[in-house]
């Protein structure tokens, strides 16, 4: 959600149901209270830093919930009475009225002194009302916040960090975890804000799922994966299952091919050929016995145009992996759009391949997917990575919208976009995966499941699911972040399939 999308889901939530803002806070600190609960111990000394907006309203909760529950706890107020109103005041007023102490921050001394004996802090100061960058006593308290070891709690937000995209100036408080509440901002998915939040979990406040707006964006998560898996039928056949071309390789990079082939086949594709340079297929061939083979023209060992391949007799096809930046390739690329039915992606080379012709490719009438790292994306857009980096929801919908294409913006938190400008975020596995190699795993798992898949969207965000889970699952047992390769990911994945697949 962005700042402007939770304004209006409290809104709606508060003007057709009669639920009262300060109903929507009292739920919002009682449930921050019981997920900081699994978090800290009744010997712990917790400091609740509270500031001046909805925020800080929160914090009066929290403090007076976790004081009734016999937690050891000072409530501190950054900002002077006057500050606060609305349905914050009431909360301060009821927190007084239970019979707790509540400290004015005066001069920064006292509270570094606190601060200092104080095992755990949360951070109730701002939340996603803050704008531009933190004026005093903010800038000063989170400072000082930084600065001791304490283990930290933000609510909803780690004070100063910009709810959504696009922003890249700010101090922000460093928090060991973050409640969000109601549903994680923008910020918790990108490069240069995820990492104030360190962990973060999603607290229910009540808000009524069937009044308010839906979301334009999903985070996709395991039980999506559960309930939209493609099922197999028992009387199923090969043909069942997709016909699928990989077009990729060449003399300096035989590998990816082979290791998209392997993990299509691994990911339940029905048949499957490649199409690559000749003197790749010896090198590849021994590795892949399930596989078939196809003739294509080259030029210096790149793959140029192909005419001889019949690309009709294929379900969907995924280009571009290990086929380099040759020109010549260039004219096996447009004969690839103009060509293959049913759904084709675009990966690693075949983006830069593609570049001049986006315009002309968009008019595919089936489905293309784009599967591009940020440097490929920024390539694309002619912008640069940092631009791409602080802005990936907003443009890559963008892309999406004006070219009619699916986007798959890979990273720790992948962003998929179909040509309507529906989104979703996946955020499974690790840095086991920032490796050459994975990009082409992911390609080949991504096609498998195009193939037996009546939903594109679905079908990616699964793939993107399947394969990070993989990564996850191996660093967990035999392999670390450092060792693991992506040809090990291509073994692995069996071990995931058999979590999620079922036959009928
Ligand atoms: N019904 C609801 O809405 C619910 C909302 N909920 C909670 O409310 C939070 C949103 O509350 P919010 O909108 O009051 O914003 P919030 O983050 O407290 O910040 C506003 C304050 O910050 C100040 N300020 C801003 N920028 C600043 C800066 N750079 N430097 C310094 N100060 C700055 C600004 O001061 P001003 O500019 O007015 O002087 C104002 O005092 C949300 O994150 C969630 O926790 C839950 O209780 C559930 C129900
Ligand atoms: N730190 C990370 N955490 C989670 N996933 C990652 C991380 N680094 C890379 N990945 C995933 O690994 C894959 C890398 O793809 P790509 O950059 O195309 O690699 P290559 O082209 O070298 O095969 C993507 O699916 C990406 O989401
Ligand atoms: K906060």
């Amino acid at each position: 959600m962005t700042a402007q999308e939770m304004y209006e889901r409290d809104k709606v939530a508060i003007q057709t149901t009669g639920l009262s803002g300060s109903m929507l806070m009292e739920n919002a600190g009682r449930a921050v209270s019981d997920d900081v609960e699994t978090k800290i111990e009744k010997h712990q000394s917790v400091i609740v830093l509270i500031g001046g907006g909805n925020n800080g309203g929160d914090g009066y909760v929290i403090a007076r919930t976790l004081l009734n529950r016999g937690y050891q706890v000072e409530a501190w107020q950054v900002v002077s009475d006057h500050k606060i109103q609305g349905d914050a005041l009431l909360h301060k007023e009821i927190f007084i009225k239970s019979g707790y102490p509540l400290q004015q921050l005066e001069e920064l001394g006292t509270l570094e002194e606190s601060l200092e004996q104080a095992d755990v802090v949360i951070d109730s100061m701002l939340g996603i009302g803050v704008k531009g960058q933190l004026r005093p006593p903010f800038k000063e308290v989170v400072a000082l916040v930084n600065k001791r070891a304490a283990y930290t709690i933000a609510v909803d937000i780690p004070t100063g960090v910009p709810a959504d995209e696009s922003v890249s100036e700010f101090d922000g408080l460093f928090a060991n975890h973050t409640t969000v509440i109601a549903a994680p901002k923008i910020s918790v998915f990108l490069e240069h804000t995820s990492s104030y939040y360190g962990e973060w979990t999603v607290v229910d406040i009540g808000l009524p799922t069937k009044k308010i707006p839906n979301s334009r964006r999903k985070l996709w998560g395991k039980s999506d994966t559960l309930s939209t898996f493609p099922t197999r039928q028992a009387h199923s056949h090969k043909g069942s299952h997709g016909k699928g071309i990989v077009v990729g390789g060449s003399f300096q990079m035989p590998g990816s091919i082979a290791m998209t082939a392997k993990a299509a086949l691994r990911s339940g594709i029905g048949l499957l050929t490649i199409a690559t340079t000749s003197n790749t297929v010896p090198l590849i061939a021994p590795f892949l016995q399930e596989a078939t083979f196809q003739q294509v023209t080259e030029e210096g060992g790149f793959l140029s145009s192909a005419n001889v391949v019949d690309w009709s007799q294929y379900n969907g096809a995924a280009i571009g992996m290990g086929m380099g930046r040759n020109q010549g390739s260039t004219t096996l690329v447009e004969e690839i759009f103009d060509c293959v039915e049913g759904p084709l992606l675009i990966d690693a080379d075949g983006l830069y391949l593609m570049k001049d012709g986006l315009t002309q490719y968009s008019k595919r009438k089936d489905p293309t997917i784009l599967t591009p790292h940020p440097g490929e994306f920024a390539h694309l857009i002619d912008r640069s990575i940092p631009e791409v980096m602080q802005s990936p929801f907003c443009l890559t919908r963008d892309f999406a919208l004006q070219y009619g294409v699916y986007v798959v913006l890979k990273g720790p938190s992948t962003i998929i976009t179909s040509p309507r400008g529906e989104q979703c975020v996946e955020v499974s596995g690790n840095a086991g995966l920032a490796k050459g190699g994975s990009g082409d795993v992911l390609s080949g798992i991504l096609l498998a499941l195009l193939l037996q898949s009546n939903s594109v969207f679905d079908a990616l965000a699964n793939g993107c699911m399947i394969h990070g889970l993989t990564a996850e699952r191996l660093t967990e047992s035999r392999h670390s972040i450092y060792d693991l390769l992506a040809t090990d990911l291509i073994e692995g994945l069996p071990n995931t399939f058999r979590t999620f697949s079922s036959s009928t």
